[in-house]
């Protein structure tokens, strides 16, 4: 029997960083969303007439009482409208309830798990959408959600080129050298997760990060298993027969800048021969604003493909290609926009679990996928990463993470008290990545 994991991360421990998220940063998440819909109104009067107007009207007044009731701490109240997933979130909510033991017995805001509450605010601002047709398809994140790829262009375009540059003559390179290069485009794609969007309500002015840049960035890794990936790889690569897959699963974060240099670190496995397929997972509703949907995945990639610029455009050409040839695939599955603990997909989504355990390697992007690795709990900063997985093991796995909340495990002794004092702010501001692997040695 597994021991109990310690408490979950909530805002009640007033000036912390969750509090604050809570207090202010999904309220302000919250205010530009219903912005949006307003700047969209004459677009949804030109679409559908009247009724668009009447559907933005209700999104916002929907959009206005979920504000509300986060910020006067109303009890959190069920979902309504039937989708696939909302008896899953009642159920969810029922078990918050059994463990609330105060008077009323309710969950709240400012009292009930973080990764709960902030998961359900977001699903609130899809159910507000989905209950104002015919606006009931609009994503209130997209537009951000564009502007980022457009801001990063040059950032992008010298990634791409790097990679048609190294791709050349891929098959020339050395042992060591491709070694390298792997090492290069993992720490890309963990510096590609400065750039979430939830993080600075969508102002964001982020890292460019360029391969010159990488170095300086190196004593910021504190967890640091990239030999350990490189292995496993490159030992299935010279043991593993003619007609025998490889495969790499990617469970992805933010779209724009991010997603890009994903796409580049998967280029570069299938080209290397150090994969020949690689899956990605996707989220099915628009989720923590900036988090990748089929919509931004296929967008990117025609972005790319349609590129003035040449290798920009022949890298969107081959990723296209790839999906034809089914190299790269894409999954959504409603798992990953619910509120519980990866060690609970096995029993929620074992379909999900099936297809993850067919991996070689899976790669778990970014903050929010670190904190449901690791339940969101207050584990202590030493404790192993395997432990505090709790179960979860469908395969070899890596999260590759700039650290954006107060959780993080597999620490060295010492090493947390050293970056206290040196750095209090460490756990929240994205300076600092991991590369830590579970699986066997
Ligand atoms: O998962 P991502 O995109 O790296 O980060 C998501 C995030 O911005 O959202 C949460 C706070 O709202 C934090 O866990 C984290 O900072
Ligand atoms: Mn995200």
């Amino acid at each position: 029997m597994m021991a109990e994991p310690p408490a979950s991360l909530s805002a009640q421990d007033e000036g912390s960083y969750v509090y604050l998220t809570i207090k202010d940063r999904i309220p302000q998440i919250l205010t530009k969303a219903i912005d949006t819909l307003h700047r969209h109104k004459s677009e949804f009067f030109e679409k559908y007439g009247e009724k668009g107007m009447e559907a933005e009207k209700k999104a916002i007044s929907l959009l206005s009482k979920l504000r509300n009731e986060l910020q006067t701490d109303k009890p959190i109240t069920p979902l309504v409208e039937k989708l696939a997933d909302t008896d899953i979130w009642n159920q969810y909510l029922e078990h918050q309830q059994s463990l609330v033991s105060e008077t009323d017995g309710k969950p709240r805001w400012f009292c009930s798990p973080w990764l709960f509450v902030e998961c359900y605010a977001y699903r609130r601002i899809h159910e507000a959408v989905i209950q104002s047709p015919p606006i009931d398809d609009f994503d209130v994140f997209k537009e951000s959600k564009q502007q980022t790829f457009f801001e990063s262009q040059e950032s992008i375009i010298g990634i791409c080129t790097y990679l048609q540059e190294l791709v050349k003559n891929i098959e020339d390179l050395d042992e060591n050298h491709l070694k390298n290069e792997f090492f290069k485009l993992l720490q890309v794609s963990l510096w590609g997760n400065k750039c979430d969007l939830s993080m600075s309500a969508g102002n964001v002015s982020f890292q460019k990060t360029n391969i010159d840049s990488l170095e300086h960035f190196k004593p910021f890794i504190l967890v640091n298993d990239m030999e350990r990936l490189w292995s496993l790889l490159s030992n299935r690569k010279k043991t593993r027969g003619k007609d025998t897959v490889s495969r790499v699963d990617i469970v992805l974060d933010n779209s724009g800048f991010e997603l890009v240099t994903d796409f580049i670190l998967a280029d570069f496995l299938l080209s290397s021969k150090l994969a020949t397929e690689v899956h990605f997972y996707g989220k099915t509703i628009p989720w923590f604003v900036s988090d990748t949907t089929i919509h931004d995945f296929n967008w990117i990639i025609e972005q790319a493909k349609h590129s003035n610029h040449k290798w920009l455009s022949k890298c969107g050409v081959d990723w296209e290609n790839y999906i034809k040839m089914g190299r790269w695939v894409y999954h959504g599955h409603f798992f990953w926009t619910l509120p519980h603990e990866f060690w609970a997909m096995s029993q929620v989504a074992p379909d999900l679990y099936a297809e993850l355990q067919k991996a070689h390697l899976i790669f778990f992007k970014g903050d929010l996928n670190y904190r449901k690795l690791t339940g969101d709990r207050k584990w202590e900063f030493t404790i192993p990463f395997h432990q505090a997985l709790n179960g979860f093991h469908p395969a070899p796995l890596c999260s590759i993470r700039t650290l954006k909340s107060e959780i993080q495990v597999g620490l060295q002794p010492g090493q947390s008290e050293q970056l206290t004092a040196s750095d209090p702010d460490w756990l929240t501001t994205g300076k600092y990545g991991i590369f830590q692997f579970d699986g066997p040695l």
